[in-house]
């Protein structure tokens, strides 16, 4: 059996030494190579705290995190990510933008002088996936909030990662973009394949895009639930109002607010 792309093994996470925060308490799970998974949980439970150690932006106070089979101990280059708000540099075009990462992750980086007209092509392509062709020499002062949006999630996906983290990526937008970009992202995954673990609020969002969504307890967080989802993909937009996908967002829904009325001893 091939061995989980990401695998989180009783990892803790206190932020300001022992007297701080407790975010997440002995949390563990498994991301299949490719997997798509949602997280979801009541406010503050520590989704974000998760996604940080698995990218390398903070180390675990307790226990350890494994991607692609070595232990997470700094930042990790195989990753694309896209939070909530978009952060494209204001001074650099959009095309600019979405070609950041090249100028800092290898081999990307050692490369980018020699072949330019090829990743940029790249860029150019992923621009259009998301439907902003044309928009290439534009500032993000330019563009609409959602716009912003799909460039954060090319600037996320130029490096062709093999992992996708994404915090929220379309909470900040009006329900009809929200919708068109999660089917770029599920358009993005089909083709690329890439695993991703998509934090969200969202539990439609959740069961449309997820293979699997786990679910958090309050803070200290931990995952004490999954559900899979039985969708072949492309899933499409009219199933979300059909009986079952409601069913399954309502039985998230329970579970979520049950583990809030199971609110945590320890919540310093
Ligand atoms: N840098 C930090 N320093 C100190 N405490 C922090 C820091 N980041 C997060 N926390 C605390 O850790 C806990 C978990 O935060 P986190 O942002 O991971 O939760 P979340 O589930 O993503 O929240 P939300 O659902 O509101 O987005 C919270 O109590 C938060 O205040």
């Amino acid at each position: 059996m091939t061995p989980p792309f990401v695998q989180i093994d009783g990892v803790s996470m206190r932020y300001g030494g022992v007297e701080g925060t407790l975010a997440l308490r002995d949390a563990s799970l498994d991301v299949g190579d490719g997997e798509f998974v949602a997280v979801v949980g009541p406010s503050g439970c520590g989704k974000s705290t998760l996604m940080r150690l698995v990218t390398g932006l903070w180390p675990p106070t307790e226990g350890t995190v494994i991607v692609d089979g070595a232990e997470v101990d700094g930042p990790l280059s195989i990753a694309g990510m896209a939070f909530q708000n978009p952060t494209l540099l204001p001074w650099r075009n959009i095309i600019d933008n979405v070609m950041l990462p090249l100028e800092v992750v290898q081999p990307h980086r050692r490369q980018l002088r020699a072949q330019r007209g090829t990743y940029e092509r790249r860029a150019r392509d992923l621009l259009k996936l998301v439907g902003l062709d044309g928009f290439e020499a534009k500032f993000p002062w330019q563009l609409s909030g959602g716009m912003q949006q799909r460039a954060s999630l090319c600037r996320a996906l130029v490096h062709d990662p093999r992992l996708l983290m994404l915090d929220e990526p379309f909470g900040a937008l009006d329900v009809f973009t929200r919708e068109d970009l999660w089917d770029v992202m599920q358009a993005v995954w089909l083709a690329k394949k890439p695993t991703v673990i998509l934090v969200t609020h969202d539990l439609k969002e959740a069961v449309y895009l997820a293979d699997r969504v786990l679910i958090m307890s309050s803070r200290p967080g931990r995952i004490i639930a999954e559900r899979r989802v039985p969708y072949p993909r492309p899933r499409r937009l009219e199933q979300t109002y059909e009986a079952e996908f409601q069913a399954i967002v309502h039985e998230l829904r329970d579970r979520i607010s049950e583990a809030r009325k199971g609110e945590a001893t320890d919540v310093r």
